[in-house]
């Protein structure tokens, strides 16, 4: 079945253009012409207000550029996204963290509002904004002992609607509540039986295949009715994001910088490195 529709997509060695940033890397394959973006900032993609910014031009331009579909990936060898850059909130002014929150909503809203099909080979954890940018896809692919989900709870902070969009798409109600009170990070083989990802997988190259195959699946459906169809599941959540956008970031701002919540941040940094030096 798989190897039926990567022919169908007319899978083999061929050129593939490749454009880059200072933080991602994008590949074209000129016969499938499906684009595989990595993200690549060491050691942990962590999303500074850069990285977010190169990531949402990688994704307009494989928009742009008349893809027949995405999948996201990372160069890093164990982690996908360690969500939002700790450095960049900790001890930062209004006016950057405004800055970072409006970087992240540009990147989820090109991402989960893309009319492409959407995959991600989740080669790593992916923790908070990781898990945030893997939900926005339409497939996941992921290798065994790894984590992944919306921890925010566990930082003292609360995810927004927007950013909950992801989750409610893919998990029942009740466990979507449970997982983002208690900022539940599932392991893999948890994941699977959840339901937040869609196969487990042994190497990133049996992700990146697996979610080539899924993207096969649309060989044969009409790209506009699939993008129209596919936006119409969306809709409800993308009209309500542009309704609050701006006082998103005005909340997010103001709950990032209470004492209180830059505390937590400076001693979850504190372990975080302490953990690393072990
Ligand atoms: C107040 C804010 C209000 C609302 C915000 C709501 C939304 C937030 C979304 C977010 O994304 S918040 C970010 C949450 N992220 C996490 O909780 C993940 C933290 N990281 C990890 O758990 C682990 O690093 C990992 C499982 C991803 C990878 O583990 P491992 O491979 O063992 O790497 P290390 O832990 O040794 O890390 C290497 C290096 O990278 C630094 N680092 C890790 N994550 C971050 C990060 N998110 N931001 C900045 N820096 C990070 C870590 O400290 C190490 O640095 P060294 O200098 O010690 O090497």
């Amino acid at each position: 079945m798989m190897h039926l529709n990567l022919l169908r997509l007319g899978a083999c060695r061929v050129p593939s253009r490749l454009m880059s940033t200072k933080s991602t890397s994008v590949e074209i394959n000129d016969k499938t012409g499906v684009a595989i973006l990595s993200m690549c900032r060491p050691p942990v993609n962590s999303q500074n207000v850069q990285f977010l910014r190169d990531l949402k031009s990688s994704i307009y331009e494989i928009e742009n550029n008349k893809s027949r579909g995405l999948i996201l990936t990372s160069a890093n060898s164990n982690v996908f996204s360690a969500g939002l850059d700790i450095l960049e909130m900790y001890n930062a002014d209004k006016e950057q963290l405004g800055t970072l929150w409006t970087e992240l909503q540009n990147v989820w809203i090109a991402l989960y509002g893309s009319g492409l099909p959407t995959a991600a080979a989740i080669n790593g954890h992916a923790p908070a904004g990781g898990c945030l940018l893997a939900t926005a896809c339409e497939y996941r692919a992921m290798l065994p002992n790894c984590v992944i989900g919306l921890n925010e709870t566990q930082l003292g902070i609360i995810a927004p609607k927007w950013l909950m969009s992801g989750y409610q798409n893919i998990l029942p109600q009740r466990l979507a509540e449970r997982a983002l009170t208690q900022g539940r990070l599932f392991t893999t083989e948890e994941a699977l039986k959840a339901g937040l990802i869609d196969e487990i997988v042994n190497s990133k190259e049996e992700a990146l295949e697996k979610c080539l195959n899924f993207i096969g699946t649309f060989a044969k459906v009409n790209p506009l009715a699939r993008s129209l169809t596919k936006l119409q599941f969306r809709a409800a959540n993308i009209k309500e994001f542009e309704k609050i956008r701006q006082k998103d970031v005005e909340d997010f701002v103001s709950l990032a910088s209470r004492p209180e919540v830059q505390k937590v941040m400076g001693d979850y940094l504190e372990n975080l490195k302490k953990k690393s030096k072990k």
